[in-house]
């Protein structure tokens, strides 16, 4: 040990300045000979130390015992080692510490009769000896030695240099930890005055006899021995300071069973208590050993309460476990030596205590402080105070810009909405309606028409509604019956040079249109619309669920172009519009007064368009931005080059979807299968307001030469007005008389599902039942038109049957959330198509999860992902999916 002075103090601030480091408790065992009794007894001795690190059990090969032979730890001490050398090589460095300024405790841990306190006798003598031995050798320094002693007797603390035996309190000092209150602590005057008190508490120690020991320590023993030190030079002066530190010497009391003792009464009241805070030290030094994370339960006992500091604090530890090496002790020193493995794994943290002078402290506060500020400007110059506060200005002006670019924003969105629905109600006056209506007089689909009413323009001005100033043309094919004129239109925004291929019949543009609509909307985009979604107004978030329906509108008006070739009347609107546009005769259109002529109502509506264009492709632009602000994030908006042909997507106000028959012809999605990325979740993201009067594109009933002309002419609106009871008992009514008719639909179409059917082969790889989000297979579900599929499947009977059992599940839920009344699915396809059926299975099972959940206000809107034919609910594979789907699928839902 070198002098404690001016040096020391200054290794002391450099230790200060490179943190506490850790240290690994020091472990020794050490192995007693074997005593009188047991060599009575003719016990072996199973254990041997073959070197200075490792014990060995020798009994261990002849017991195959599961136990480990040899266990190794930092120090082993033969039986016949001197406590002078378990004290020079296992103690001696730990507890010297103390004079240096750093706390540090010596543990003996071992059964009973194992020299625990025959070790800590020793060791603690040879300590004061040396502390002495060094305040001599340091005259420079003056050094201050207080002693106090205490025993945890039956879980009570007591002072054993006290004369009053009450138990003392524990408290909680925030600087020094766990502080026994009111214990004696006597400041020693010399080695013999020590000697002194040492005397004294091995007298007043409890101390019983047990069939193991005649003088057993029943209670765990601590000796404090604290040691303030100071330079003399600087005593009395400001800026002196006082290294502060204590050593323990921890004599535990026996670890053993008490049956092994073989106590009783009294002794095994006190074995209890000596047993739980035993274990509770085990358990705190198991959990120590597996590192500090959670709960350490040092407060669990006095002992562990106390030794706090020693076990994973401010402290330097060794512990010597001490054992017999007699066989009949065999499984006692497997625990001792088990503990001394764990507490071999436990560090703990020491730092030098120094006690400073008030102004030594504000001395050494200012060499940190400067040092701090040195590290502060080495972290480079936009670290200042005067870059960051630029920086604030910055990002405060930022967010002022951005705040007037929302303002700009919504005004011109209200704007392009009051422009929007001026221009749909002069489209609506001047069209008559013609497929819907006789699709609505339809007399299948008289049930269906619940939600002409609930018509809501402000879906449309969301981010499709771009689509209206895209070309300055519209048709409009369909006109609801009940909606008032502005929600009775659908418009089919066609692309720049379309007009041509419209009136050519060609649909290719249209389509390729709708995949792009879909380009970039990621099947994750799912979750980012459902955020959209919540931000809107609860009213708006149903209407965004249902834009779900317009994925299929999209299709079906698209073939609808196709399939469905413009009235005369619409052709010759078109070319006059187209004419007009071309001659750039918009801008006199305008002037023209919209009462004057029809057809100039379109035109003028038209003449708004460049300039409502405009606007809306600035709020596309920047609502995508502010939708997604990430730019490493996919966009939920296609291109701009994109945006501009997805102007070919029709803009479709729907109030729902009740009725859609959807059939898929092959050409059409030939031309979309041109188009593989068309994810349908992202449209649902960039258009956070319902669509109304889906069902009018439901005038798409063509399956080729089989056009269905579909209406719901003389329903009623549901919402609101009707109870749910009735609603239900209604459309039940309505669907029965419904199934006889819709099945011979469904025969015609079986017929044309035979014959792709005929043309496809079983993928044998897709026909494996898939677990569906319940865990169910498809196979479960009881569907799957796979396993009916070798034989002659009866389609009607299995759409009778898929709906009675949709029937019921919606029967049972509580509807009222929910803009439905009741609902068909049909499934008409190639029965070899096992994906695209076990697809809809799947979300069969979807359904019923929702509606067992009752959560169906969040999920109104399920009809849009039956309907969608690349959902993302389950569909892996898009591409074969659609493949799938050609021509062979009908789905018919209310
Ligand atoms: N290394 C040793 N060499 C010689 N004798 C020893 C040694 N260790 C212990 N003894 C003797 O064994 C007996 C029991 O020792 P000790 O009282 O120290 O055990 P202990 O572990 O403290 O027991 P307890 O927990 O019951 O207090 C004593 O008589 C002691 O002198």
């Amino acid at each position: 040990m070198g002098a404690i002075g001016r040096e020391e103090l200054m290794g002391w601030e450099k230790t200060q300045e490179k943190g506490a480091q850790e240290e690994k408790i020091f472990v020794s065992v050490r192995l007693r000979p074997l005593n009188a009794k047991e060599i009575a007894r003719h016990d072996m001795s199973d254990w041997e130390c073959i070197n200075d690190n490792t014990i060995i059990c020798r009994n261990n090969l002849a017991e195959r015992s599961m136990y480990p032979a040899a266990y190794t730890f930092d120090r082993v001490f033969r039986c016949d080692c001197s406590t002078k050398e378990v004290y020079e090589l296992g103690a001696k460095e730990v507890a010297l510490s103390v004079v240096s300024g750093i706390n540090s405790s010596i543990f003996a841990y071992g059964q009973t009769s194992s020299g625990k306190t025959y070790t800590m006798s020793g060791i603690t003598e040879y300590t004061v000896a040396d502390i002495y031995d060094y305040i001599h050798r340091h005259g420079e320094r003056e050094f201050v030695l207080k002693f106090s002693a205490m025993e945890i007797y039956n879980e009570a603390v007591r002072d054993l240099l006290g004369f009053d035996s009450t138990p003392l309190r524990l408290l909680d000092d925030p600087e020094r930890g766990t502080v026994v209150e009111r214990l004696t602590e006597e400041t020693l005057r010399d080695w013999s005055h020590l000697q002194e008190l040492l005397c004294i508490c091995e007298a007043q120690r409890q101390i019983g006899e047990t069939s193991l020991n005649e003088t057993s320590s029943r209670s765990h023993q601590i000796l404090r021995l604290t040691i303030e030190s100071s330079a003399r030079e600087f005593l009395g002066k400001d800026n002196s300071s006082t290294l502060a530190a204590s050593v323990d010497f921890v004599d535990l009391a026996g670890s053993e069973r008490a049956s092994q003792a073989l106590s009783a009464g009294a002794r095994l009241k006190e074995g209890c208590h000596i047993n739980r805070s035993l274990l509770t030290l085990g358990t705190v030094i198991r959990k120590l050993s597996k590192g500090r994370t959670g709960h350490i339960p040092f407060r669990d006992s006095k002992l562990t309460r106390i030794l706090q500091p020693s076990l994973g604090g401010n402290a330097r530890t060794a512990i010597i476990c001490t054992m017999s090496p007699a066989r009949s002790h065999v499984e006692q020193s497997r625990n001792t030596l088990l503990f001394a493995s764990c507490a071999n794994k436990v560090a703990t943290n020491a730092q030098v205590n120094v006690v400073m002078s008030d102004k030594a402290l504000v001395k050494h506060l200012q060499k940190e402080l400067a040092r701090l500020e040195s590290e502060l400007r080495s972290t480079g110059p936009t670290s200042t105070p005067d870059n960051y506060a630029a920086l604030l200005r910055e990002k405060d002006l930022q967010i002022e810009k951005m705040e007037k670019e929302i303002n700009e924003l919504t005004q011109q969105r209200d704007l392009a909405q009051s422009q929007l629905e001026r221009f749909l109600q002069v489209v609506g006056d001047s069209q008559t309606p013609r497929r819907w209506d006789s699709f609505n007089n339809h007399p299948k689909f008289q049930a269906c028409n619940a939600w002409e009413d609930e018509s809501d323009l402000s879906g449309l001005v969301y981010p499709q509604s771009s689509d209206v100033g895209g070309t300055g043309f519209n048709i409009s094919q369909y006109s609801d019956r009940n909606s008032g004129i502005s929600s009775n239109n659908h418009f089919l925004q066609l692309p720049k040079n379309s007009e041509d291929h419209l009136l050519n019949g060609d649909t290719s543009s249209q389509l390729s249109i709708s995949s792009h609509q879909f380009d970039g909307l990621g099947p994750g985009s799912c979750q980012n619309w459902e955020e959209v979604a919540q931000v809107t107004d609860e009213d708006n978030e149903d209407l965004c669920k249902e834009v779900r329906c317009i994925e299929m509108e999209e299709s079906s008006t698209d073939r609808n172009v196709e399939s469905n070739a413009l009235s005369p009347e619409e052709n010759d609107k078109l070319l006059a519009l187209t004419e007009n546009r071309n001659r750039g005769t918009t801008e006199e259109l305008i002037s023209t007064p919209l009462e004057t002529d029809k057809d100039l109502k379109h035109t003028s509506t038209i003449s708004s368009y460049d300039a409502l264009e405009q606007k809306l492709q600035d709020m596309q632009k920047t609502i995508a931005c502010l939708v997604n602000p990430y730019p490493d994030e996919p966009s939920p908006w296609p291109p701009e080059a994109e945006l501009s042909s997805s102007r070919g997507m029709k803009l479709t106000r729907s109030q729902s979807c009740r009725a859609t028959l959807m059939t898929s012809s092959s050409s059409w999605f030939g031309k979309q299968e041109q188009n593989q990325n068309t994810p349908q979740s992202g449209f649902e993201k960039v258009f956070p307001g319902r669509l109304d009067g889906f069902q009018k594109n439901l005038s798409a009933l063509n399956y080729g030469s089989n056009t269905e002309s579909l209406s719901g002419k003389d329903s009623q609106n549901s919402e609101g007005s009707a109870s749910t009871n009735e609603l239900k008992a209604d459309n039940v009514k309505t669907s029965v008389e419904d199934v006889t008719s819709i099945q011979s639909f469904v025969e015609e179409l079986k017929e044309m599902a035979k014959l792709q059917y005929d043309n496809q082969a079983i993928d044998g790889q897709e026909t494996e039942p898939k677990a569906d989000k319940s865990g169910k297979t498809v196979k479960d579900v009881g569907l799957d038109p796979v396993e009916n599929s070798s034989e002659s499947p009866s389609w009607p009977l299995e759409f009778e049957r898929q709906r009675k059992e949709i029937i019921e599940l919606w029967n049972t839920c509580n509807v009222s959330l929910v803009h439905r009344t009741y609902f068909f699915l049909l499934f008409i396809g190639d029965p070899a198509d096992s994906i695209y059926m076990k697809v809809e299975l799947r979300r069969l099972s979807f359904l019923r999860d929702i509606f067992s959940s009752g959560n169906l206000a969040k999920h109104s809107m399920v009809d849009g992902c039956i309907l969608s034919p690349a959902s993302r609910y389950e569909v892996r594979n898009l591409t074969r999916l659609k493949n799938m789907i050609q021509g062979l699928t009908v789905i018919l839902w209310f």
